[in-house]
């Protein structure tokens, strides 16, 4: 058994046995190296690096899950080898093995993290601002309205058959269901979210830095992800906020996007709840995610297989919706990876290369804090943040399907 490592010593046995191939023989001793005795450091973090290296081998589907788990096990070794001298390496270590690791380990790294997590690092950034400034800057930042008049501007022809998505407030989930899910209409709900404390934790930045300041989460960089220039990297939350006052060009766009945050950071998941609303159609829920970042992050035209309530949290964005069944019109990227994304680029049309996108039916809203937008399968969305902004999105799969579009 891997000392020092909580795993069942069963489950670890099975998995080095597991781990075989190319790389294999190397990694096992490296791990059982780091495992025994008092624990050599240099051999946890060759292990690391071994199944990293296989997590980097090939597409991400074809990565054997052994390798994954493989790499939660080093991940657990440098963190338990590291945690009484260096804590944000251990801390990293963990929260790597939490976003690229495995399933077999996530309790061990979870209970790891909780163990370690008790006191924060403290250490500030380089350069980082005064705590005051910093709290007067993510206020402006949440406050800002003057974009919502440029993102206005920016995006093109007001199309003849463009019309507000629909706003109620706070609807039964019968009404929901009947009026909107069966429909496969978009709607805005008001007043639905207003008891979820991240509505109020939320605005306060040292809550945020407090809970998450000291965790490393994956960042989008560049103005979206279809652009040559964009990047994703790993960083902690505190150097995120820090990106996020310092006022950067588009190519330096840093987003929090698209991210499980919730299963990484559980205190974070109780300051929210699922839905009613994603019950509907007595389904499942696929997954919750986070997308937080400053004014001016774009998700350019997509989109997604499954029902989506997003929800706003804090700030406001610009959507812009078009139905599904208008899909062709939209010039979907040809590229299997990019299929779910229209070649348009909404900011910068370009109608000789795509004449039948203009004039196009669409639907747009301004998604102000507390709303919850549901974006039924399949529609094209467009997202543009007009000031800092946090919204959660609930995907979830019915087991009914609706019938068809209104
Ligand atoms: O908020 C965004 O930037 C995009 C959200 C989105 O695409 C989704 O929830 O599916
Ligand atoms: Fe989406």
């Amino acid at each position: 058994m891997a000392a020092g490592v909580e795993g069942e010593a069963e489950r670890v046995a099975a998995l080095l046995r597991e781990i075989t191939g190319e790389g294999g023989f190397a990694f096992v001793a490296s791990a059982e190296k780091a495992a025994a005795g008092a624990g050599d450091l240099r051999a946890a973090e060759a292990a690391r690096e071994m199944a990293w290296e296989q997590l980097h081998s090939g597409p991400w589907s074809e990565v054997g899950a052994a390798w994954r788990d493989a790499y939660a096990l080093a991940c657990l070794h440098v963190a338990r080898l590291r945690a009484g001298g260096d804590r944000p390496a251990a801390l990293k270590a963990l929260d790597m093995g939490l976003i690229m690791g495995g399933n077999l380990l996530r309790a061990d790294l979870e209970a790891a993290l909780a163990r370690i997590s008790v006191e924060p690092c403290g250490g500030r950034e380089e350069g980082a601002v005064a705590v005051d400034e910093e709290d007067r800057r993510w206020r402006e930042g949440l406050d800002r309205n003057r974009d919502i008049d440029d993102a206005l501007k920016i995006l093109p022809a007001k199309s003849l058959s463009s019309k507000k998505v629909e706003r109620r407030s706070h609807i039964s989930l019968e009404e929901f269901i009947c009026n909107y899910f069966l429909r496969e209409s978009p709607v805005i709900i008001s007043g639905a979210i207003d008891h979820w404390p991240a509505r109020t934790k939320w605005k306060d930045i040292k809550y945020l830095k407090k809970i998450a300041g000291d965790r490393t989460v994956p960042v989008e960089v560049g103005k979206h992800y279809v652009c040559s220039e964009w990047k994703q990297e790993l960083i902690t939350f505190s150097q995120f906020l820090e990106r996020m006052w310092s006022t950067g060009c588009p190519s330096n766009l840093t987003y929090l996007a698209q991210h499980p945050l919730f299963e990484q950071i559980k205190e974070l998941s109780e300051d929210l709840m699922v839905p009613d609303y994603c019950y509907a159609g007595g389904g499942e829920l696929q997954s919750l995610n986070a997308w937080f970042g400053p004014h001016g992050t774009v998700t350019p035209l997509h989109h997604d297989p499954h029902h989506n309530i997003l929800a706003q949290v804090l700030g406001r964005k610009y959507i812009r919706l078009y139905p599904a069944s208008i899909s062709e019109d939209l010039y979907p990227h040809t590229e299997t990876m990019l299929s779910n994304t229209s070649q348009v680029d909404l900011d910068n049309m370009n109608l000789k290369e795509f004449p039948r996108a203009e004039n196009l039916e669409f639907m747009d809203c301004i998604l102000e804090e507390g709303d919850l937008l549901y974006i039924p399968p399949k529609w094209w969305h467009y997202v543009r943040s007009l000031s800092t902004s946090f919204s959660v999105s609930f995907w979830w799969r019915a087991a009914v399907q609706p019938s068809g579009g209104s």
